[in-house]
């Protein structure tokens, strides 16, 4: 098993800024605070995977700014023109929705992420390596055509997607988006097409607001093939462990993609600030697992993971590093975290966290 990894130190200059989720204000008692996104969180998970020791059993895989075509394939031009114009000023801009500050250069860094999302997912395809996680910054989820938002401006997976359809010659692909709030961007993107199963498993209502609900299947030719898995709040390794078998693993058996992506956040973890769910490395494990397992009985094992959010500056590297372990098929570290996350409650299944995944189960019959 060769599993490729991609990060470039110039993920960790994407500058968030100073106003933790709101502009720093003394008049109402916003101090100055790095921002949740500061990308000191991705950068420790790096950290980790390099001296742990991780690294050396993956194979690097080298990042690649995103063309304009390529990122035409599926924002609009006026929306990368302003993005390529705020990034040039020196207080650079926003991505569109007043919380998702960037600095000067942010349009390269996030072109750099989008390309490595499709350098990897060639390097995939092309069988360079059998599967592979791109440790990419800023996120990507939850950027639409027109706009970027939730921290993201490049949607990072649907550009993938879009390319290994159009120039990799890949029929069938499946995303699952496990970051804890909803993976819009790719819903909305590929709403009408049947070529492109979306899952997003997202805690409820959190994130866009009152977006993810469980009847949003698709339009048109593209109706079923967008399941939602909105999990109530609190939900720990159990309930995780149950959608994965009962909806996730069985969508994608049926589905039968010929190609896996998956918008990797960590923020359902317990010690995140962003959400309120209880995963702990283990339920991390068996989400990979289950891509795996799946990638390998329809796509030739053939797996990208794209890193979205997570901004537990303790917990995220764990959980990323449990992560490519499972990708890689090796152990190098346990987590130490684990008896302390992992002994607070809250991880058997719940009657009403199991009604729900039965309820997005059901959806899994209509997939051809
Ligand atoms: O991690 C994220 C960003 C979510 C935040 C955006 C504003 C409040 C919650 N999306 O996946
Ligand atoms: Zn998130």
């Amino acid at each position: 098993m060769t599993t490729g990894y991609l990060w470039d130190e110039i993920f960790g200059w994407h500058d968030t800024g100073t106003g933790s989720l709101f502009p720093a204000d003394p008049d109402v008692g916003h101090q100055p605070l790095n921002h949740v996104a500061h990308p000191d969180t991705k950068r420790r998970m790096h950290e980790l995977v390099c001296v742990s020791g991780l690294i050396d059993h993956l194979t690097r895989i080298a990042p690649r700014p995103a063309t304009q075509e390529q990122l035409r394939r599926v924002h609009t031009a006026e929306y990368i023109e302003r993005i390529v114009r705020e990034s040039a000023q020196p207080k650079g801009g926003d991505a569109g929705d007043g919380i998702s500050p960037f600095g000067k250069g942010a349009h390269r860094i996030a072109a750099l992420g989008a390309g490595s999302a499709i350098a990897m997912t060639e390097a995939v395809v092309s069988g360079a390596v059998d599967n592979g996680y791109a440790l990419v910054n800023p996120a990507g989820h939850h950027a639409l055509p027109e706009t970027g938002l939730g921290f993201c401006i490049y949607n990072n997976v649907a550009i993938a997607a879009k390319h290994a359809r159009a120039e990799l010659g890949v029929e069938r692909i499946a995303i699952v988006d496990w970051d804890v709030h909803h993976g819009n961007g790719a819903q909305a993107i590929f709403a009408e097409d049947p070529s492109v199963l979306t899952v997003s498993i997202h805690q409820d209502r959190c994130f866009p607001p009152d977006s993810g609900l469980i009847d949003e299947r698709g339009t048109g030719p593209g109706e079923h093939y967008n399941i939602n898995i909105p999990m109530p709040v609190g939900c720990g390794d159990g309930a995780y462990q149950y959608a994965a078998e009962a909806v996730i693993g069985p969508a994608l058996h049926a589905y039968a993609p010929d190609l896996v992506l998956v918008a990797s956040g960590f923020d359902p973890n317990a010690m995140d600030p962003l959400a309120r769910q209880l995963v702990t490395t283990r339920g991390f494990v068996t989400l990979t697992r289950t891509v795996v397992e799946a990638a390998r009985r329809s796509a030739g094992g053939r797996l990208v993971l794209l890193q979205e959010g997570g901004y537990s500056p303790i917990y995220v590297p764990f959980c990323g590093l449990a992560t490519i372990q499972e990708l890689a098929g090796v152990h190098v570290l346990d987590d130490p975290l684990l008896p302390v996350v992992g002994g607070m409650g809250g991880h058997d299944l719940e009657p009403h966290q199991k009604a729900l995944v039965d309820r997005a189960a059901a959806f899994v019959a209509d997939l051809r």
